[in-house]
Parts: C-alpha cells; structure tokens; sequence
C-alpha cells in the first residue's frame, strides 16, 4: 500500500509510540481507530500524516514477555533476543522473583541470563553467587559484575553485542547505573523521548529501547516493573517442563501424568536435595520449594 512503512516502536506511552525507521528518523505515532496496543519492540506498519503517523498494523511478534496476574496482563517488550536479570549483592535478591522471570522468559522461548553485580562488596557478593549456584547448574549463564570499578563489564558487552535485551531487575541493584555506563548518551535519549511522549515525568517509568552503538546493532530495553511478577498465563501441568533442572530429570516417574508432588515412583523426587557432586541431576531444595508453591499458585488461580 503507498506510503506505509515499516518501523520498530522504541517508547510507548499509553496508546501513543514513538517508531524509528531504518535510518533511525524517529517519529510520534498513534493508533488508528481502536487498535490493541503496541509493546515497545513491536515492528509496525505506519503512514505519516504531516510531523506524525499512524500505526496501521502490528506486524506478527516472534515472541512477547510478558506478566499477568488476576486482575491484568503487562507486556514489557516484544521481538526480544534475550531477557538480562539484574540481581546485585545488595539488597538480596528473592529467589521466587527471579524463578518467575525466568519462566516467564522460557514460557516465550527466549534465552535468560543473571548478572551479579556489586562485586566489590565481598562477603555478601559470595553469598549471593553461592545461591546462584543451582542456576549455573542447570544452565543459565550467571555473570559477575562490578559497575563501580568497571569488573566484568567487558564479557556483559560481550553477550549483549548483536542482540535485543530487556533487563530487569529489583529496585537498587544498579539498573540506572548499567545503562548510564552502556549509554553514553542515555540522559538525552530519555529526554527526547519524553519531550516527543510528552508523559511529562522521566522515562524510568516506561519501557526505553537504547541503542549501544551508533550502527544501531545491539539495543538494551529498560523495563520497570519486576515486583509482582504474575504467572497466570502459565499452566502449572507445564511448569516442570519450564524449569530446566526439573526438565532434566523428567520421563522416569511412574505415572505419565506425575505431578511430581506426591505421587509415588516419582523420579523428580529422587533428585531433589541430592549431592551435585554425586548425582549430576540433583535437584536444589529451594528450586524445588518454589516449584510447588507455583504448582499450587497456579492450579488454584480464579479466572474472571
Ligand atoms: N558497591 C557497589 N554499589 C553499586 C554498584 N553499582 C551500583 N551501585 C550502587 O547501588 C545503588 C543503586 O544504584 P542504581 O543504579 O540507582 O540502582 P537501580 O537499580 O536503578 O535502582 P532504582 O533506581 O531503585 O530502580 C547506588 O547507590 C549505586 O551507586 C557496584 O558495583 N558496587
Ligand atoms: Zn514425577
């Protein structure tokens, strides 16, 4: 059709985005007529009208992160490569929330990894990474950080060179410090994206595409929002296969439909709390602890 084109939505605000095209021309956007609403990551067909445009279509997502508890659906970004948790020393991280996400990030077959940061702290930096032990175990890559002396930075720029991560992360661990130290110009992005949103208030508060290099090649999304990380979308029957320790130890149960709870002849059971370094498919305490205050969470949850 004359004059559509397509574009990557890099800030949304409500029903209203920001698209920037291959030339990296950025231009404000709204929906045309009641149009479902665009995620920052989404490619789209638009048509400018005078300074603006309209979004005639939301292009198919590859994937779409996403949380939903009982009452909504939030959808931090679409079309991502990689899904970056920022955990740090300090404060301590919760176990369950960072579980959730990385459900949340396989449910949608997109690779997750950890970043520890505050490495200078020591004591509480060697606890922290002592817990990240079972994620190591089972896969996820878990990376070493210190913002504050530039520790590790290089192998992070690394695994974000070419790709799209949303990073996420508790309040404190050093979110705002990460993409200031990988942004030169982030304060300016952030500005004229809230000039053209006209949200009148910092961007923190809305997902932010940043690009790490003038090619336009690697791209940090910022997202707020990892507190109540809802999982109502998952089914709890597909939990252990979303759990790649559990998955590991799946096909030996008794009964095909094993829940792994109570049943008899489970063959999840039998790892869990086993020695590593005995048994190669040793299931963690606490992974499992989490694994059935979810099955219970999600077996019982209300639909309206
Ligand atoms: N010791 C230490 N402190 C750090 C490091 N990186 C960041 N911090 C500190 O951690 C605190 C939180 O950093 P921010 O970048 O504001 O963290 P944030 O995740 O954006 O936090 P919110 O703004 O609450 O979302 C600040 O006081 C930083 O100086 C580090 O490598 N070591
Ligand atoms: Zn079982």
């Amino acid at each position: 059709m004359g004059g559509t084109r397509l574009a990557r939505v890099v800030a949304a605000h409500g029903r209203h985005c920001l698209v920037e095209d291959e030339s990296g021309q950025r231009t404000l956007c709204h929906p045309r007529g009641k149009k479902s609403a665009v995620v920052v990551g989404d490619i789209v067909a638009w048509q400018p009208s005078g300074d603006e445009g309209s979004i005639e279509r939301i292009e198919t997502r590859r994937n779409l992160f996403y949380r939903q508890d009982e009452m909504r659906t939030k959808a931090f970004a679409a079309n991502l490569d990689q899904v970056l948790i920022l955990l740090a020393a300090e404060p301590v991280f919760s176990e369950a929330q960072l579980t959730r996400a990385l459900l949340a990030a396989e449910a949608e077959g997109i690779s997750a990894c950890i970043v520890l940061n505050k490495q200078d702290l020591g004591g509480p930096f060697d606890q922290a990474w002592a817990r990240l032990e079972p994620y190591r175990r089972m896969g996820t890559p878990v990376l070493p950080l210190g913002l504050h002396d530039g520790h590790g930075l290089d192998a992070l720029r690394q695994r974000l060179t070419g790709r799209h991560t949303l990073v996420l992360g508790p309040s404190g661990v050093g979110k705002s410090t990460l993409v200031n130290r990988l942004v030169p110009e982030a304060g300016a992005q952030t500005g004229e994206i809230s000039r053209a949103l006209n949200t009148g208030r910092h961007t923190t508060t809305a997902t932010t595409w940043y690009w790490l290099e003038p090619a336009r090649e690697s791209a940090l999304i910022d997202s707020p929002g990892f507190q109540e990380f809802g999982l109502h979308h998952l089914e709890a029957e597909r939990l252990a296969q979303l759990m790649p320790d559990l998955r590991a130890a799946l096909g030996d149960c008794r009964f095909y439909n094993c829940t792994h709870r109570h049943e008899p002849g489970c063959g999840v059971r039998a790892h869990v709390g086993a020695d590593p370094s005995v048994d190669p498919l040793a299931i963690d305490q606490n992974r499992y602890r989490l694994y059935d205050e979810l099955f219970d969470e999600l077996s019982n949850k209300r639909t309206y």
